[in-house]
């Protein structure tokens, strides 16, 4: 793995522009794919530099499903969490298909065993076929029919599988024109990233009623177009704290696209942080760091590294909630925050699934940290940098691949150096 040493002693405003959300763009090419809007036009306009390696992965994936069914196809999900969850219950829903999927050894230990169980139990008594290796490769052949319409989730894992399950009922609503629905069992983690799946699903024309922990896809009625795609609020959290330490501003943060780590702009406040609209979705935050914060990672797990790099240059600790799931992201997040904060010379204390972040009394000259992959950990820890003007050597920079391609460059832009 490469090293980058990143020096924020020349820092200056720029306007600094996130990429589109892969969160977004991922259902929306899914509903594209089923509803005859593709290939998806907002999707082409994004420049190809810039395009997260997830999104390219999710489409090479629903290449490989509007191929004709037949031979075996090979999809490559590298990292990809979502691109993965939810290309398997497409795959299991396209009469026919057979495609093996591969993916990084750390893809293959994250939790799916029980979106493989609720596929099997719906579909596999009319002929699905889901083998797996040791993790890889994971086998499906897809069946020809289907029986009773209900998929069944647990819901406290992660929400990408009732999302998955959703858009592979809005797939078998369109072929099979009867209702499919998806039943959550327990408590939904990430629930905000299921409303995003609804919100999708609702653009593209399609009803879906919801009744306690059950969720039915009954009419669909075709748009005029295909809706327009996002910026990235997880990317626009890195952007913000560094535009709010140089004085610049962020563009394509749209108040009206509901990603959970819109969240930010709520959770700062009490730190002492306002958000400031300008013109053309640009926005800035304004204020003096005073207080600690508080997130929970139930609501937006993604951002918990971004705020963990604030808190530490906040004038009093900060606590992070509902931790557990970021043990099972692209890396141990948990360890990889804690890693952060001790490196640059904080403290935390995990007490059940909270922990508690003590910033160092002054910041180091100089801290490293090793990514392990994890595009977050990678861009917080330049985003740290940024904030506390701390030098960093970053091992493994170029995993912000999966979400950010541009990222170094937004950081060049803001007077960061980068040398090799
Ligand atoms: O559905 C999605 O696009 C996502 C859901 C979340 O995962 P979990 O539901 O597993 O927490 C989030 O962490 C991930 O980055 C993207
Ligand atoms: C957890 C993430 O993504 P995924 O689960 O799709 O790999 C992420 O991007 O932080």
């Amino acid at each position: 793995m490469s090293q980058l040493h990143i020096d924020p002693s020349h820092l200056t405003a720029a306007r600094l522009t996130p990429p589109v959300s892969k969160s977004d763009a991922q259902r929306a090419l899914v509903l594209a794919h089923l509803t005859g809007h593709w290939p998806l036009s907002s999707l082409q306009s994004e420049p190809e530099a810039d395009l997260p390696a997830d999104v390219r992965v999710l489409k090479r994936g629903v290449e490989a499903l509007r191929l004709p069914p037949g031979p075996l196809r090979d999809v490559d999900c590298a990292d990809g969490g979502a691109p993965f969850r939810i290309l398997v219950t497409q795959a299991a829903v396209t009469p026919g298909a057979r495609v093996r999927f591969t993916g990084t050894p750390r893809l293959g230990e994250r939790p799916h065993g029980a979106l493989f169980t609720s596929l099997r139990e719906a579909l596999g008594p009319k002929g699905l076929a889901l083998t797996e290796g040791k993790p890889w490769p994971v086998e499906l052949h897809a069946p020809e029919g289907t029986q009773n319409p209900v998929f069944r989730v647990p819901g406290d894992q992660s929400s990408q599988y009732a999302s998955s399950l959703l858009l592979g009922s809005a797939a078998l609503f369109l072929r099979e024109k009867r209702p499919w629905s998806v039943e959550i069992q327990g408590t939904l983690t990430s629930a905000g990233y299921l409303e995003l799946t609804l919100t999708w699903l609702r653009r593209f024309g399609f009803t879906v009623e919801e009744s306690a922990s059950r969720f039915t896809v009954t009419a669909y009625q075709p748009p005029q177009n295909a809706p327009a795609l996002p910026g990235d609020w997880s990317s626009l959290g890195y952007l913000l704290l560094i535009a709010w330490r140089t004085g610049g501003s962020v563009e394509r943060a749209d108040p009206a696209n509901a990603h959970p780590d819109q969240a930010i702009l709520r959770l700062v406040q009490p730190a002492g942080l306002t958000p400031v609209t300008g013109p053309d979705l640009t926005m800035r935050l304004e204020g003096k760091a005073r207080a600690g914060l508080v997130a929970s990672g139930k609501e937006c797990p993604d951002l918990l590294p971004t705020l963990a790099a604030l808190g530490c240059v906040l004038p009093a600790p900060s606590t992070l909630t509902d931790v557990g799931i970021l043990r099972v992201k692209e890396s141990d997040r948990l360890e990889g925050i804690r890693t952060l904060v001790a490196a640059y010379g904080g403290r935390t204390t995990l007490e059940g699934e909270t922990l508690t972040l003590t910033p160092p009394s002054a910041p180091p000259a100089h801290f490293s940290m090793n990514s392990h992959g994890d595009h977050r950990l990678a861009m917080v820890s330049a985003t740290l940098s940024v904030l506390s003007g701390a030098r960093l050597t970053l091992t493994g920079p170029e995993c912000v691949e999966k979400s950010f391609p541009g990222f170094w460059r937004q950081m060049e832009r803001t007077g960061v150096r980068l040398s090799e």
